[in-house]
């Protein structure tokens, strides 16, 4: 037996050395596991070296052979190579015979080694990143079964399982029984601690109720720190996109199990990562807290009207907008916004768009405004005022007819669009993207079928500002020339989720979550 352990931390360190037989070649070989990479060395014959890094690897197995006089023991391999090329992990199996001593007990001693040190290299990183020395805790794990066009039940048990078995991670099941499930669920465990997560296999509506639920807590400021990732099983998939695009990891052109599978894979590397969330003020002076995204006009209009056409998955939302565009409406609405440092003279590409301040002189205290909702203290504004008192005068505010209104904190709103290029898990700014009346149908249909590289924002005719608050005034639907219906403040959707419309504000809170995602490899 030679096994070697220098351990001195660096990533070439020899950790284990042992000749192996390939079980599918039989042909011999030298492996040798290192803090980063398995080495594989063929011993008779000129093949080159091959290298297996650990950040492509799952996880082992140790297995038996059938046969009954047979004492080898085996070493499995479980391996998610990714294409250089497209990005997209192929899974691959190495079943490694490890026959030196003619007792079977001798072997399996001797691969067991092999096999709990490779788990322990492979959970290092993350038993670091969560403070944790012994076992890994367990996930919950939420499954919507009618998300989507149903398929997160047997995602679950299909795709994410295997390969949860196969990392050695273990999971709490719950199905949500109907909207609003996962909310009190998570309201009602006693103690979150006993999970290093919470994770979502659903669209990103279960993932709004998530991190609301763990805001309704008394122990909110602690409970809003637990990890949570999203394995997709919805029609938009929005945040795994995101999570796709900021980790370099495949995310297109994927059927919704492969993406679900690829997610999974990635959830076994993934660490937590600070996650900028945003807080709303509704019109009812509710507290709404968000991840993605605020909706108003035609976004809006799509993702609601496109509602009844999920058994279509993400197609909805290109039907959806062929439709509204055809039939085109204009909202008008009073825009309020705080720009970041960045974007403190921001200039409208639009000459028509007039940016006005507020006068009122009177002293705004904005700091340290606390909101009180349900008798509890929910959240601590920097910048916003009470939603009935004047914006204060370093706002910009526009009066306008809107077509389009976009508020970004994450780069996309489904696979192929890529609505804020420039926005990553915590920049600290929300995106504000608006299109103003003018535009026409041909024009607008163009551009919003060209979002996939976020090349849209280039145009013309589409404003954006970086900006830290904002407050939407909702005046009307624009009926003719100068008439507004004021009956029609239109749709409004945080997180693709309808919130009541009327006025409505919110602000960016920098790093409050943590998002499992796997930037560093
Ligand atoms: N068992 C259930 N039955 C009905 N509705 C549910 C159930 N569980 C959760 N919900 C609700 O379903 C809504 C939609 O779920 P979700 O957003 O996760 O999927 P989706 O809308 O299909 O996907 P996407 O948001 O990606 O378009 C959420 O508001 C959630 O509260």
């Amino acid at each position: 037996m030679t096994s070697i352990d220098i351990g001195n931390g660096s990533s070439n360190n020899l950790i284990l050395s042992d000749t192996f037989i390939n079980a599918k070649t039989r042909q011999n070989v030298k492996i040798e596991l290192l803090h980063d990479r398995i080495k594989f060395s063929s011993i008779n014959s000129s093949l080159p070296d091959l290298i297996i890094f650990l950040k492509d690897i799952a996880g082992s197995s140790i297995g038996k052979s059938h046969k009954k006089d047979n004492s080898s023991s085996y070493l499995i391999l479980y391996v998610y190579l990714k294409n250089e090329i497209n990005s997209k992990r192929k899974r691959l199996t190495y079943e490694l015979e490890f026959a030196k001593f003619e007792i079977y007990d001798e072997n399996f001693k001797h691969v067991s080694n092999w096999h709990n040190e490779l788990d322990r290299l492979l959970k290092e990183k993350i038993k670091k990143s969560s403070g944790c020395c012994n076992k890994l805790k367990p996930y919950l794990v939420f499954v919507n079964p009618k998300s989507g066009a149903g398929k997160a039940k047997n995602i679950y048990f299909e795709r994410v399982c295997p390969i949860f078995a196969e990392a050695n991670i273990s999971d709490t099941l719950v199905f949500t029984q109907n909207p609003n499930f996962a909310r009190e669920y998570i309201k009602s465990v006693k103690c979150l601690d006993e999970f290093a997560g919470i994770l979502v296999i659903s669209g990103d509506g279960l993932i709004h109720e998530v991190i609301n639920g763990l805001l309704e807590r008394p122990d909110w400021k602690t409970a809003i720190k637990m990890p949570f990732g999203h394995i997709p099983g919805g029609s938009a998939n929005a945040l795994s996109c995101c999570v796709g695009h900021l980790t370099k990891e495949v995310f297109k052109n994927l059927s919704l199990e492969s993406f679900a599978a690829q997610s999974a894979f990635n959830i076994t590397k993934a660490i937590p990562t600070p996650i900028d969330l945003v807080a709303f003020e509704l019109c009812d002076k509710k507290i709404v807290h968000s991840f993605l995204s605020f909706e108003w006009a035609i976004i809006a209009d799509v993702d609601l009207e496109s509602e009844k056409y999920r058994y279509l998955g993400g197609l909805r939302f290109t039907l959806g907008a062929l439709k509204r565009i055809m039939s085109l409406r204009i909202y008008r609405g009073r825009l309020s916004f705080l720009p970041t440092d960045e974007y403190i003279n921001y200039k409208p590409k639009s000459p028509s768009i007039k940016l006005t301040r507020n006068n009122n002189l009177e002293e705004i205290n904005h700091s340290n405004i606390f909101i009180e909702t349900n008798n509890e203290l929910r959240t601590n504004f920097k910048y916003l005022p009470e939603l009935d008192k004047p914006v204060p005068n370093d706002w910009l505010i526009v009066e306008d007819n809107f077509v389009l209104f976009l508020v970004m904190y994450l780069p996309l709103i489904s696979n192929d669009f890529l609505a804020a290029p420039e926005a990553t898990f915590n920049d600290g700014n929300m995106h504000l993207i608006f299109i103003k009346e003018g535009i026409t149908k041909s024009q607008l249909l163009k551009l919003l079928t060209d979002t996939e590289n976020g090349n849209y924002l280039n145009s013309d005719l589409v404003e954006y500002v970086k900006i830290k608050a904002f407050r939407l005034e909702p005046l009307g639907l624009v009926t003719g020339q100068n008439q507004v219906s004021n009956t029609n403040g239109g749709i409004m959707m945080v997180d693709g989720e309808r919130v009541p419309t009327g006025p409505i504000q919110a602000e960016i809170m920098p790093s409050m979550g943590n998002i499992l995602a796997n930037l560093k490899d």
